[in-house]
């Protein structure tokens, strides 16, 4: 695989690295790649499951839910995976939003985010309290990301399909924690994927760059003082990742680099011609080798690289923060969002209006006779019930107001309410527990029933398998939630011994 290097990036690697580093870092593309996997701690404690885990799996060392399995184990064909237990990831990868050090009920950016394996990773470590905003400027990406968050069971999280400098106004301060997983040339990914080669040309290096320093500056805005970034990349370029933090923190003197020691260390000494330009800071220079670079030759991972950024709270004379662009009129703006000034909270906000501009109004009932029906717990307590026309979400608390953003997602899908039925969304059966449920069925892995439930047939199924307290919900008929092994994995309706399937036809096992 080495031939197949591009040349220019073969030379640019060996001048960096020198020939000893470069001769140990070249044998790492004849080296076989490692494999990984992340549990969902916000479904499944670790422990549980290690303990029914079908994979033999070594922890990764930088990450406290990641894994490596071995090659030719099929991970992504279990049912597991459609229960949203893990999410299949490269284990460099796993380094960035654990540098994040995310805390639950903090407020949360993930920048550019699709196809959402850190905003996952995030999302588990929030444990459903906090805020969690998504987003990717890419329209079709995007329905990834909110495939991912849905099989994972997120209800905290917002999606946005926006360009950054439109959500400044909106989110100004706002943030406790910003991932920014930047669109980068992906040196480091050329193992991995190897058309990834094709695509590289020494000028990518220079407009990705272009791109890092805007989302850096946008980032740094949206972020409330005493807060925390982490800029990633998966590509080695100094001008990717060593100049874009140099460069930062000379533009943010607020800024301040907290060490990784983790990894191998950034190297202040590649900010130099014709990688770089030569005159940052002896601050900046010195601060970037508290950044951390993760080498495919020192490691089992791909390569990366990482910088944590704190936000001090003090101002400095003279000094330009940026200026906050204005959004642009005349665009999407038909959202309803019921929090922000004089939203009403709770179940009140899904009686307002259902959509802006219009004064239809959309009746609440058929979704309390379901809660009633079939909800033990109160899954929407915390967050706000808010309605987009006829579709009803469950909305974190303590939001701003989303007017003019393209918002894909206002939260956690809750389901449809029309003619007078409430129709449960495939996200709200993933959100919810099996305990939640007051009418389940729970069907073993090793049961062939769970993959014909997961390839969208109809089952036979006896009324004494629905699982149901006989005080409260008497009858089987009707919305069952179905598990395997007690975990959810979407709705079913029974009926005379048999379960019609409720599956999403695009969530099918193939
Ligand atoms: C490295 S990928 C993100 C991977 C993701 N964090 C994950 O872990 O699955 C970079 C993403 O940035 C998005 N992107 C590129 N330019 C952007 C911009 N200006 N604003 C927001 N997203 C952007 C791309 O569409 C792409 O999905």
């Amino acid at each position: 695989m080495t031939k197949q290097l591009p040349p220019l990036f073969r030379d640019k690697m060996m001048d960096l690295l020198g020939e000893e580093e470069f001769e140990l870092f070249l044998s790492s593309y004849d080296q076989a790649r490692s494999y990984g996997l992340r549990v969902n701690t916000g479904k499944i404690a670790k422990a549980d499951f290690l303990e029914k885990s079908p994979f033999a799996l070594e922890p990764v060392p930088w990450t406290s839910e990641g894994f490596y399995y071995e090659e030719g184990e099929r991970p992504g064909k279990h049912p597991y995976y459609h229960a949203g237990l893990y999410y299949i990831q490269e284990p460099s990868a796993m380094a960035p939003a654990e540098l994040l050090q995310v805390q639950p009920g903090e407020k949360v950016l993930d920048l550019c985010a699709a196809p959402g394996g850190k905003s996952t990773q995030i999302a588990a470590k929030l444990q459903g309290e906090g805020v969690l905003v998504v987003n990717d400027n890419h329209s079709d990406r995007v329905k990834a990301l909110v495939k991912n968050l849905e099989l994972f069971g997120v209800r905290n999280a917002v999606v946005l399909n926006e360009r950054p400098e439109r959500m400044l106004n909106v989110f100004q301060g706002y943030f406790d924690k910003i991932l920014i997983d930047a669109p980068c040339s992906g040196e480091g990914m050329f193992r991995k994927e190897e058309d990834m080669m094709q695509q590289w040309e020494r000028h990518t290096v220079q407009e990705f760059a272009e791109m890092q320093r805007e989302l850096l500056g946008q980032a740094a805005q949206m972020l409330a003082p005493g807060g925390t970034i982490v800029y990633s990349t998966c590509t080695f370029s100094p001008e990717e990742n060593e100049a874009q933090i140099a460069e930062f923190l000379d533009k943010h003197p607020v800024f301040e680099v907290v060490p990784v020691t983790r990894f191998e260390a950034g190297h202040p000494d590649w900010l130099r011609e014709p990688w770089c330009e030569g005159d940052y800071s002896p601050r900046a220079r010195e601060a970037v080798a508290g950044t951390a670079r993760l080498w495919p030759h020192r490691l089992r991972g791909e390569g990366h690289y990482v910088a944590v950024l704190r936000k001090g709270y003090g101002v400095v004379a003279g000094m330009d923060e940026g200026t906050v662009a204005g959004t642009e009129k005349g665009t999407v703006a038909d959202f309803v969002s019921a929090s922000g000034a004089g939203a009403r909270s709770g179940r009140e906000a899904l009686r307002g209006k259902g959509r802006a501009g219009s004064d239809s109004r959309v009746s609440l009932e058929p979704l309390q006779a379901f809660e009633n029906e079939l909800l033990r717990s109160e899954p929407f307590a915390e967050l706000r019930l808010v309605c987009y026309g006829e579709h009803a979400y469950a909305s974190p608390a303590n939001l701003p107001e989303l007017h003019g953003l393209k918002v894909v997602r206002p939260g956690w899908y809750i389901g449809a309410l029309h003619r007078g039925r409430f129709e449960p969304s495939h996200a709200l059966a993933m959100g919810l527990r099996m305990r939640e449920a007051k009418r389940a069925l729970s069907l073993a892995s090793s049961d062939e029933r769970a993959l014909r439930y997961l390839k969208g047939e109809t089952l036979e199924v006896a009324e004494s398998e629905i699982i149901r307290d006989p005080e409260v919900t008497k009858a089987a008929k009707g919305y069952c939630l179905v598990c395997i092994d007690e975990h959810p994995v979407g709705w079913g309706k029974w009926l005379d011994g048999m379960l019609k399937n409720e599956y999403p036809p695009g969530w099918r096992w193939t």
